[in-house]
This record gives structure tokens, sequence and C-alpha cells, in this order.
């Protein structure tokens, strides 16, 4: 089975103490509780911008142009005890939007200093790639999940020029 495709976004703002980042705790389906990135599946037909702009909307009713996100890499999630749950992740840093963030049915939003990111309650992978990604760099990146399929049990960081 080819895994799906999916797109997360990291807005970034400029807070009094430096820099911030808008996650939320995600309160349903997979990886409900964990602090994540607002995202979600590439529905047929859509570009990984055009489903990032939506997700971004249905997660946070932040409105988003299309030319306002910034691509920055490929991580790709595969959990060889749960095939279905294997991902394709388009990875976007957004700094420009309309509106403030607001609690969705799949997120509660909050801002979080980009250095005091609450790495505990993420995905297991974000140690390994969110802090690189949020000071400027890109990623392509490959994790491979173990049989509780929650901590990373192997990983291989790409060239992303390979890209
Ligand atoms: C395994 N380690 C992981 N590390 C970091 N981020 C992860 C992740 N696993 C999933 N994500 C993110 O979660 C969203 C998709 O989640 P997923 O449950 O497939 O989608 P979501 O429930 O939002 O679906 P809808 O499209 O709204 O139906 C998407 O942003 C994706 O990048």
């Amino acid at each position: 089975m080819s895994p799906y495709q999916v797109c997360v976004a990291f807005l970034l703002r400029d807070g009094a103490d430096g820099p911030e980042v808008l996650l939320g705790k995600k309160k349903t389906g997979l990886g409900s509780g964990n602090i994540v990135g607002l995202g979600g599946k590439i529905e047929a037909g859509e570009t990984a911008v055009d489903a990032i702009v939506r997700e971004i909307h249905e997660e946070s009713g932040l409105v988003v142009a299309p030319d306002d996100v910034s691509e920055r890499g490929l991580v790709r999630f595969a959990f060889p005890y749960r095939e279905n749950w294997s991902q394709d992740s388009t990875v976007f840093v957004v700094t420009r939007w309309t509106g403030e963030p607001e609690e969705s049915d799949e997120l509660t939003p909050a801002w979080y200093p980009v250095d005091r990111l609450p790495l505990d309650g993420m995905w297991d992978d974000a140690r390994y790639w969110l802090p690189g990604v949020l000071a400027g760099e890109r990623i392509f990146a490959d994790f491979v999940f173990g049989e509780d399929c929650t901590t990373v049990s192997g990983h291989e960081i790409h060239d992303a020029a390979l890209l």
C-alpha cells in the first residue's frame, strides 16, 4: 500500500521574547492528544499548497494566501506495524495570514516559543527535524516507527537538495 499524502504547516510570529510557532493539540483522529502543526490529508485534485491553505483555515480559522506559504521539504513516516498510518508530509512555514487562531473541532491552537518547543508532547520524529526547519532549514527525511507506533525506531536525514 502506498503512503498517503499529507501536509503540515508551522506559522511563525515575532513574540515579545523571540519567535513563536502556532501548534495545536489534536482533538481527533491519528495522533489525538499530540501537539502538532496545522495540516492534514491532501485531497484528490489538490496541490499540497491548496491543501495546506484549506487545512489552516479549517483547523484555526486563519486565512493564508497561497503565495504566502513557503515549502520547506518532505518528511516521510513509515509505520511497518500499522501500514495504513504511513504517510508522506510536505512541510510548510507561513509568516503572513489574516485573523486570529480559534479552536476548531480538530485542534486547540496555542503559540509556543520556538526555543521551548513542547517536543515531549509531539510526535517523536519532531525532535529530529522541527527545530532545524523553524530555524530556516529545508528538510528531506525518513522516519520509521517501532512496534508501539509511537517511538521512532530508525531515521535518515537526506540532502534536501535532492528533492
Ligand atoms: C508520525 N509522525 C508525525 N510527525 C509529525 N506530524 C505528523 C505525524 N503524523 C501525522 N502528522 C501530521 O498530521 C497531519 C495528518 O494527520 P491525519 O490524521 O492524517 O490527518 P487529519 O486527521 O488532520 O485528517 P483530515 O485531512 O483532517 O481528515 C499532517 O499535518 C501530518 O503532517
